[in-house]
This record gives structure tokens, sequence and C-alpha cells, in this order.
């Protein structure tokens, strides 16, 4: 039996694919698999039972990836599973920047009950006037799974795109329309563009790419949309930036008490993934990695771990080893099943920067202190045997 704990609410049609084998715990410390979405982990005690954390979304700066590395934790996430509700939600910002929509809805509310709405209407309307997308400059930056849709649908409306991704993926840029100009640096991007959409990780690289010296560079009247996360941008500079006209409009999911209430300023309360499809894809994606991780061992969309795949487990027994990725690791696990008179079927090792996996299949059962031997060998982190 396996336990698994949901730091936040996770879509029903995904926890139904965890069979009788599972059981959910409200007890963090029993849990072999922890499911999450933005929850904070930075500040939580890992159990020693912990095996697994799926972030069902595709953030993962909420959780210490390092740290759980040592511990031989795999963090998974879902990649792309939620990207088509950031992308709509990206155009409703584009929208919601372009006209004031907002302006001229709280207007009407304010005058619901005026008889003579109808004819001040068309009287007041021009306050809210605004441009259309159709010819203007769009930059996306960071040609993910979010910026490629965003790049490639904006594309449909008529505008102009840019994009810059100095590490873009092969399959993204398989998926990437012909039309979109490819930015060689993120200044050229910054001079050309009238809409500049970030769609990149928050990480020290990333923190804070979003300054006054970024804004120096961009047109004056610019619109920035900000759906990745809030240090990617400083908040300050970002607030003067407004009050002094050089961006137009800010969208952002973030909410901060620096940028909420300023003029100019549309906040979302983080609902890019808040719908119901990309919730059920992303707890769909998220239970089948825990489930493949903890029956078979098998680790796809890893975010601090290698992935590696030997497909489902056979008849026999799968030894799983996470270990440091430092020499001679796998002469001593050899060494250490042929001095057992166990024959491995079937092999993997995977590495990642400085950790490894290795998996084995072999034919026959396995002493019980074998977890033992192989979690003494130094550099060892975690030990599975799945029978
Ligand atoms: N508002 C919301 O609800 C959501 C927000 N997000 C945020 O959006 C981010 C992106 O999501 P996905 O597109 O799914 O991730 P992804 O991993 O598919 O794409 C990120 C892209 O950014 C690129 N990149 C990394 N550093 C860069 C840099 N310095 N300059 C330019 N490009 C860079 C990478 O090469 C990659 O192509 C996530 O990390 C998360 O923080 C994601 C999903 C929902
Ligand atoms: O997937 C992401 O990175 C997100 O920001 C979505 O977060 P959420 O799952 O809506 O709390």
């Amino acid at each position: 039996m396996y336990e698994y704990h949901c730091l936040n609410p996770i879509a029903e049609i995904g926890l139904e694919q965890f069979g009788e084998k599972y059981a959910a715990t409200e007890n963090i410390d029993e849990a072999d698999a922890v499911l999450v979405r933005s929850a904070s982990m930075h500040d939580m005690e890992l159990g020693d039972s912990l095996k697994a954390i799926a972030r069902a979304g595709a953030g993962v700066n909420n959780i210490p990836l390092d740290k759980c590395a040592e511990k031989g934790i795999v963090v998974f996430n879902t990649p792309g599973a939620n990207a088509n509700g950031v992308k709509e939600l990206v155009l409703a910002g584009m929208l919601l920047s372009a006209r004031d929509i907002i302006g001229g809805i709280n207007w009407v509310e304010e005058h619901e009950e005026d008889g003579d709405l109808a004819k001040i209407t068309e009287k007041k309307k021009k306050a809210f006037a605004g441009t259309e997308l159709e010819g203007k400059k769009l930059g996306v930056i960071g040609l993910g799974a979010i910026g490629v849709l965003v790049a490639n649908t904006a594309t449909h409306l008529g505008m102009d795109v840019y994009g810059y991704d100095p590490y873009i993926s092969v399959d993204t840029a398989w998926k990437l329309s012909r039309n979109i100009h490819h930015a060689k640096t993120v200044d050229e991007l910054y001079k050309e563009c009238d809409y500049i959409t970030i769609h990149v990780p928050a990480t020290p690289d990333t923190k804070g790419m979003i300054d006054k010296g970024a804004i120096s560079l961009m047109k004056k009247n610019v619109v920035i949309l900000n759906f990745a996360r809030d240090v990617l941008v400083n908040s300050e500079d970002m607030v003067d930036a407004l009050v002094s006209g050089s961006v137009k409009c800010y969208v952002t999911d973030f909410p901060t008490p620096e940028i909420a209430g300023v003029k100019g300023a549309i906040v979302i309360p983080h609902l890019g993934a808040s719908t119901e499809e990309s919730e059920d894809n992303c707890a769909r994606m998220a239970v089948a990695e825990v489930i493949d991780y903890l029956e078979n061992g098998n680790i796809v969309h890893s975010v601090n771990y290698p992935d590696c795949d030997m497909g489902p487990k056979g008849e026999g027994t799968r030894i799983t080893v996470l270990h440091h990725n430092i020499p001679n690791m796998l002469g001593q696990f050899t060494t250490l099943l042929a001095e057992e008179n166990l024959n491995i079927a079937l092999m993997s090792n995977k590495s990642r920067n400085e950790y490894a996996y290795t998996m084995m299949d072999v034919d026959a059962n396995v002493p019980a202190d074998l977890i033992e031997k192989f979690g003494s060998i130094e550099g060892v982190l975690k030990v599975r045997i799945i029978q």
C-alpha cells in the first residue's frame, strides 16, 4: 500500500487513477508521494518515507529541488499540461490592456440605476476607447510550452511576433510558426515591441530581468505582461515606470502589495492555470508520473533527477538507486550483485548534473539485507527494491 498527501486541491479525475494500492493520508510524514500546486515547500521537513513530489503544473520554484535530490526524493512537474489555459489568459490580458474594458464595465456598474443609461453611454464611451492588436509588435521572451502557443496564436490575430529564447528545445522549435521573427538578443526585442510577454521560469538568472535598465530600452507606452512569476519583474522599477508613463500597462498574474492598485497595473489573482481543462490535465499527468515511479521506478518529467524509463517492471525484481554522479558507482553496484550471485537481466544508468539514477532488473528474489548493502556505498542516496 502506498500513501499520498495533497498539499493543494488536486483534480479528482487525476486522483481516481490511484487504484486500490493507494490511500490518501493527512499526515505528510507518512506519505510516499506528495502532490502540490503552488504551496511553498521550502520550510517543510521532508520525511524519510517520501519518495516523490509531483508538481501539478509547470513552475517548481516553490520546491527545494536540491534538498530533495540530496534526500533521494524525485521531483516531477507536468510540462505543457496547463499551457493552453495560460495562453488564453495572456490573450485576455493583451485585450484588457488594449481597450479600457475594465474601466468601461466598472462605469456601467456605477450607473446601473440610471434611467438614461443607454443615452449617457453613447456620450461617455469615448473615455474607454482603445487600440487594436492587429499590426502591433509582440515580443515573447521564453519559447517553451506557453510561449510558443502565445506566439503562434498572436500571428493569427495579425500581430507581428518576435521570439527570444537562447535555450529553445528542438521539439518546441518545430512547433514555432515560421512567421515569427527570431530575436537574437533580448535587447532587440525590447527595442522593437509594443507588447512584451515573459514566459521563462523563475531562476537566479531570470530574477529581476525586467528592471529599469530593461524598461529604458523599451518603447514609451509599452505593455508588459507577466504570467510567469512576480520575481522576474523588479516591482519598484515597474511602479516608477507606470507612474512616469514609460510603461502604459503592466498585466500580471501575481498580486503583490507593491503593484496592486497602481494606476496602469492589471492584476489578476494567479488564474493562468485555473481552468477545468488545465487542472484535469495537470492532475492526470502528475498522478501518472507518481504511479510509474512508485510501481516501476521509471522517472519521466523529473526536474531534479535524470529521466530514466525501463518500461513496466516484469516478473523479477527491480532495484533502483538514486546516487551522486561520481566515478565507480556502477562498478560497485555490479560487484555487489555478483557477490550475491544475482544476474542482471536489464540495466539503465542516467545522470543529470550532480545526480544519477541506476535501474537494474534481476531475475530472482533478492536477500532482505540488499538495501542496507547498497545504502552503505558512499554516494548512494536512496535504494528501492520493487518486487
Ligand atoms: N500563471 C500561471 O498560472 C502559470 C505560470 N507558469 C510560469 O510560466 C513559466 C513557463 O512555463 P512553460 O512555458 O510551461 O515552461 P517551459 O519550461 O516549457 O518553457 C520555459 C522556456 O523558457 C526558456 N528560458 C529559460 N531561461 C530563459 C531566458 N533567460 N531567456 C529566454 N528564455 C529562457 C526555456 O528555454 C524554455 O523554452 C513557468 O516556469 C511558470 O513559472 C506556468 C504555468 C502556469
Ligand atoms: O504551473 C504553474 O507554474 C503555475 O503557476 C500554476 O500554478 P497553480 O497550479 O495554479 O497554483
